[in-house]
């Protein structure tokens, strides 16, 4: 993933990291305040049912008590025995005695003029038929609620159905279950309430409480939920804000990671964004192209190549040398079995880690990519720095084992380091070669050209053979050759070239060898 494309990620990451808190928090805080109000309004429809019962049983009790009269009906007695019933309960305003449809007496007398029975509207569990909105003989006025029961009739005020203490901005409606009004307190707008019987919503907050053959609805226009998710807030938001700090944070610290050079290298490696480059080794008696060293490339997605003197130093740092060797010996396999399967004098000269030639784990990574391959363990060359012969045992037994595998060792860069002549004797190595700073020198009047011949003269003295590293111009090449130096690598036969580019460089090398006209 590009450096771009990770910073947009990790900033629209840590936008949702700190709105998403933020918003649970206030979502949150407004469900409890939700929660709370609801909780709140149930009480109050309770209250409302449970007021609209009383005035029902109130109701019932005086139909039963009226029921009861054995004096002749809207005989003196009977009317006075009714008007006893009426003034001893409390909630009913007026009772009435009907036969044939027809009211004929009440407690103010006898009913004159012809007064019809209303229709029954809705009757309750118990058998009560009730009437809305009757408008009473006695002192016309507001509609009533009728509860009648056999021939007996009484009314009573809606309010009665309502009337509990309540905060001037709460409404509240009893209704019977099929919707008909019985009482209502601090005027509720009816067609809100029509839409709420009819289970619709509305943009207040409110409640409906069912209660068997009852209804109850609390509407609460300016309700408490903004104050109530504010208070809820004060709470939660603290918690909410921490925890948008952290994600950012969090964020903050994943993607700094990975932009950092080790976690673009971490992620190089996991992507296998390493290829190799082969330069030509080039023995200098004949110009016979013998082999090559495989240098590694970090191919960047974005195309770009980035240099191994880069970034190896923070990968035998941080250890990712390891993966990244184990890549360019799967790379070097894959790119050359053919042409090292053609021919058995070419080579391959690997370059591995100082971590490496201590614990001699390369070795069983090089063993298993060559297994099937047909390839001799003696066409991979396997170089070391100095640095990597520091702990001279584990070096002495590694390069035991790779030779005894049939690979040859190479000490590079040599005299850049801290080799001496006592630790070159005891270790079993191949090949030296010369670092480019003392080829830099040949042919030149500085203090280290006078150390060349000597670093040539161990070599030979040590039976080792010798590659001069960087070899740029004819001059130091006619030296080396004069100096009986075996092989050279440098700018003056060819820069690192891809695999392609070096099978080619090495067909053609091949080719005027065979045929020099
Ligand atoms: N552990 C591993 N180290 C590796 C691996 N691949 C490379 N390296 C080391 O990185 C250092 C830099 O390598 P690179 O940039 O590839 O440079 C090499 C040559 O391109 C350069 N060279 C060769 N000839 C000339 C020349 O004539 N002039 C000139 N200016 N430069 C030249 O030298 C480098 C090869 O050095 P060496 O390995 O010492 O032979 C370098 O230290 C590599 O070792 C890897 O896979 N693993």
């Amino acid at each position: 993933m590009s450096r771009a494309k990770i910073i947009v990620i990790a900033t629209m990451l840590a936008v949702l990291g700190a709105l998403l808190p933020i918003s649970a928090t206030l979502y949150l805080s407004w469900q409890r305040a939700s929660d709370i109000e609801s909780a709140r309004l149930l009480t109050i429809a309770q209250r409302g049912i449970e007021r609209a019962r009383i005035s029902l049983g109130d109701a019932e009790r005086a139909l039963q008590a009226a029921h009861q009269l054995t004096s002749p009906p809207c005989s003196t007695t009977h009317i006075r025995q009714m008007r006893l019933i009426e003034m001893n309960t409390r909630s009913i305003e007026d009772i009435g005695y009907f036969s044939n449809g027809l009211l004929k007496c009440t407690p103010a007398g006898l009913i004159l003029r012809e007064v019809r029975q209303t229709p029954i509207e809705f009757t309750t569990d118990n058998g009560l038929a009730i009437s809305t909105n009757i408008i009473p003989e006695v002192n016309g006025g507001n509609g009533m609620i009728g509860i009648s029961a056999q021939a007996y009739k009484v009314l009573i005020d809606p309010a009665r159905f309502a009337d509990i203490i309540l905060n001037p901005e709460v409404q509240l409606v009893t209704a019977t279950r099929n919707g008909k009004l019985l009482g209502s307190l601090h005027d509720p707008d009816p067609e809100l309430v029509q839409q709420l019987l009819a289970g619709k919503r509305i943009p207040y907050a409110s409640k409906v409480l069912h209660d068997k053959d009852l209804i109850a609805v609390v509407i609460e226009p300016d309700s408490g939920i903004a104050a109530q998710t504010g208070r809820e807030m004060i709470v939660l938001l603290p918690l909410g804000l921490l925890m948008a700090a952290f994600m950012v944070g969090l964020v903050v610290w994943v993607s700094r990671k990975r932009l950092s050079p080790l976690g673009e290298l971490k992620l190089g490696v996991d992507k296998h964004e390493f290829i190799v480059h082969y330069q030509p080794l080039i023995e200098l008696k004949t110009g016979l192209c013998v082999g090559a060293e495989a240098l590694v490339r970090w191919q960047r997605p974005d195309g770009s190549m980035t240099r191994p003197d880069l970034f190896i130093p923070l990968a035998e740092e941080s250890g990712l040398i390891l993966p990244i060797t184990d890549q360019v010996v799967t790379e070097v396999i894959r790119d050359m079995r053919h042409v090292l399967q053609a021919d058995r004098t070419l080579h391959i000269a690997i370059n591995i880690s100082a971590q490496d030639i201590k614990t001699g784990r390369v070795l069983n990574v090089v063993q298993a990519a060559l297994k099937g391959t047909d390839i001799q363990p003696q066409q991979i060359w396997l170089e070391a720095t100095e640095r990597g012969f520091m702990d001279i045992e584990a070096a002495r037994t590694t390069i035991n084992t790779a030779r005894e595998m049939g690979h040859a060792v190479a000490i590079d860069d040599f005299g850049t380091g801290y080799s001496s002549l006592s630790y070159l004797q005891g270790l079993p190595l191949d090949t030296l070669k010369i670092d480019k700073s003392f080829i830099d020198t040949v042919d030149t009047e500085s203090a280290t050209s006078s150390v060349t011949p000597y670093i040539i003269e161990m070599a030979k003295a040590l039976k080792l053979q010798i590659v001069a590293e960087g070899v740029e111009t004819q001059a130091q090449a006619d030296y080396l050759l004069a100096h009986d130096v075996d092989f050279g690598q440098g700018w003056l036969f060819s820069k690192a070239l891809t695999a392609h580019e070096f099978i080619a460089y090495y067909q053609a090398n091949r080719a005027q060898h065979q045929d020099p006209h």
